[in-house]
């Protein structure tokens, strides 16, 4: 039984397209090969301009290290390719990074939509190689030639570098220290790619709406394979549901390392602290706020419901996986729509007002006490400008209580500031729509009945509760769906 549900679970995974297959692998390995070569040539030209002696062109070099979900083997056809760009001591971020190398990656003819991103947390640049979205941050280490496979844990070359370095780097050393800790790497894939579908159906996945991201949700999964090593896929799933709804947020989540790791007290506690597993062991950078902790919990519930009956007869993977249904679950929705003149400007817009959507999620929780950030892109068929439009739900009948002018007008305001004065904008407008309004394909998704018994707890008299009442989490308890508390929507299914 145990067997036949990770089967049917694996044969899912293949059938939404998320195993890639081997033509999809050649290319992503191609577009590395040659984003390689590009970099040792980049290292040879910088070694030149710079006048370094003749001795230097022959050893100087530089690498590419791969890492995020193409680098944990979890990625499908629709993944960036995380690639940290590896260069010698003499090579600058912002000349021989920003320029030298953005021009000759500019004029290739695999390469289109470049952007540099400076002011990130990781500055890097973004393109497209052969159609394959590439983040490329940079890390500088103090030697003149870079190994093709640079040992991220080797002294050696960490050495006295600086903070981006070091910053950069850290995404490579945590991805590794994952793979090199769970017990069976493909049965960790396999948890993670199953994990990934689920937050991004349910609406749980994106970083920069509060969500989680790929690191969130590889530590997590990487957890419960650490705890249960020679557990079934489908077992680690239903595990990984259990442990996370009953979880003590927020006790942080720690992999389990040999020695024990000091935690890095931080100024700012976070809601579901996950702890990077090296050094110097910081946690993940979250944007989780009271709305989207509160969103994710009831989420986590959901899945501990559907799973822990999972080797009853009736049970039916697909349920796990159903699109959040935005549309029956709120009234109320903000609409956010981003629109420029063409496709290339609006692709830096919409990136600028992301980067700067938890203002706006923070002001909306202020006024209304909840809202729920669908990290889902949409295209408003009506305008005629190239857009991009979110809908964001929000508590009914609580519409009296926002101005949208108002609201627009303060997040524009956040918008602009750290705006470069050159950099191209587009224009913005907020509006407050009710549920019939929302494009078709965001109304279509509906969720199934479910009167399987997997919706209820059963409690010490066998009287069937309410699923909400028996794991009200206890860190969370003024924020949790009431009869007494109808400013929550609906918890649950
Ligand atoms: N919030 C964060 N805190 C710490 N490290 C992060 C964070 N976001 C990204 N990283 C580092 O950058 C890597 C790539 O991030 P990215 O957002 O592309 O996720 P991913 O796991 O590749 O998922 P996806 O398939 O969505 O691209 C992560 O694996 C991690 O090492
Ligand atoms: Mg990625
Ligand atoms: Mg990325």
């Amino acid at each position: 039984m145990e067997m036949g549900r990770s089967m049917s679970l694996l044969q899912m995974m293949v059938n939404e397209g998320l195993v890639p297959c081997g033509e999809e692998e050649m290319k992503r390995r191609n577009a590395i090969d040659k984003l390689k070569k590009i970099v040792v040539e980049w290292v040879k030209t910088v070694t030149y301009q710079r006048g370094l002696p003749k001795k230097y062109l022959k050893f100087a070099s530089g690498t590419i290290l791969t890492y995020g979900s193409y680098g944990l083997g979890v990625y499908n056809s629709e993944s960036d390719i995380d690639a940290l760009c590896v260069g010698p001591y003499f090579a600058t971020i912002a000349e021989d990074f920003f320029i030298v190398l953005h021009n000759m990656l500019a004029s290739r003819p695999e390469v289109s939509e470049i952007h540099c991103v400076k002011d990130a947390r990781v500055p890097l640049m973004r393109f497209k190689f052969d159609g394959i979205s590439i983040d490329l941050p940079y890390a500088r280490l103090k030697v003149i030639s870079i190994p093709e496979n640079v040992d991220v844990f080797n002294p050696f070359f960490l050495k006295n570098i600086d903070d981006t370095s070091w910053k950069s780097l850290s995404g490579v050393r945590a991805n590794r220290s994952i793979l090199h800790l769970v017990p069976n790497i493909e049965v960790f894939q396999a948890v993670l790619r199953c994990i990934k579908l689920w937050a991004k159906r349910r609406g749980v996945y994106t970083n920069l709406l509060g969500f989680f991201g790929g690191i969130h949700l590889a530590v997590l999964s990487a957890f419960i394979c650490q705890r249960h090593p020679s557990a079934s896929l489908s077992a680690l799933i239903l595990l990984f549901f259990k442990i996370f709804a009953l979880w003590p947020w927020p006790t942080p989540v720690i992999l389990q390392d040999q020695i024990a790791r000091p935690l890095i007290p931080t100024d700012k506690v976070s809601w579901m602290p996950i702890q990077l597993p090296c050094s110097p062991y910081e946690f993940c950078h979250s944007n989780i706020t009271r709305s989207t902790f509160y969103k994710i919990r009831n989420e986590f519930l959901r899945g501990h419901m559907l799973t822990k009956d999972m080797f009853s007869p009736d049970f039916d993977w697909n349920i796990l996986f159903e699109p959040f249904p935005y549309a029956r679950r709120y009234g109320l929705f903000v609409k956010i729509f981003l629109s420029a003149s063409d496709k290339d400007e609006l692709g830096d817009w919409v990136g600028w007002v992301k980067s700067r959507f938890r203002c706006l999620l923070v002001k909306l929780e202020e006024l209304l006490g909840f809202c729920d950030p669908n990290p889902t892109e949409y295209v408003d068929t009506d305008a005629s400008e190239p857009n991009v439009t979110f809908y964001w739900g929000l508590p009914t009948g609580r519409a009296d209580l926002i101005k949208a002018d108002l609201v627009e007008e303060y997040f524009l305001k956040s918008v602009d500031n750290g705006l470069n004065h050159n950099s191209t904008t587009g224009t913005m407008k907020l509006s407050i729509v009710k549920e019939y309004q929302l494009p078709k394909k965001a109304q279509s998704v509906c969720e199934r009945k479910h009167t399987k018994p997997s919706w209820r707890v059963v409690d010490g008299n066998r009287k069937k509760t309410p699923s909400q009442s028996k794991y009200k989490p206890h860190c969370a308890n003024d924020y949790l769906p009431t009869s007494e508390n109808p400013k929550y929507p609906r918890a649950g299914g």
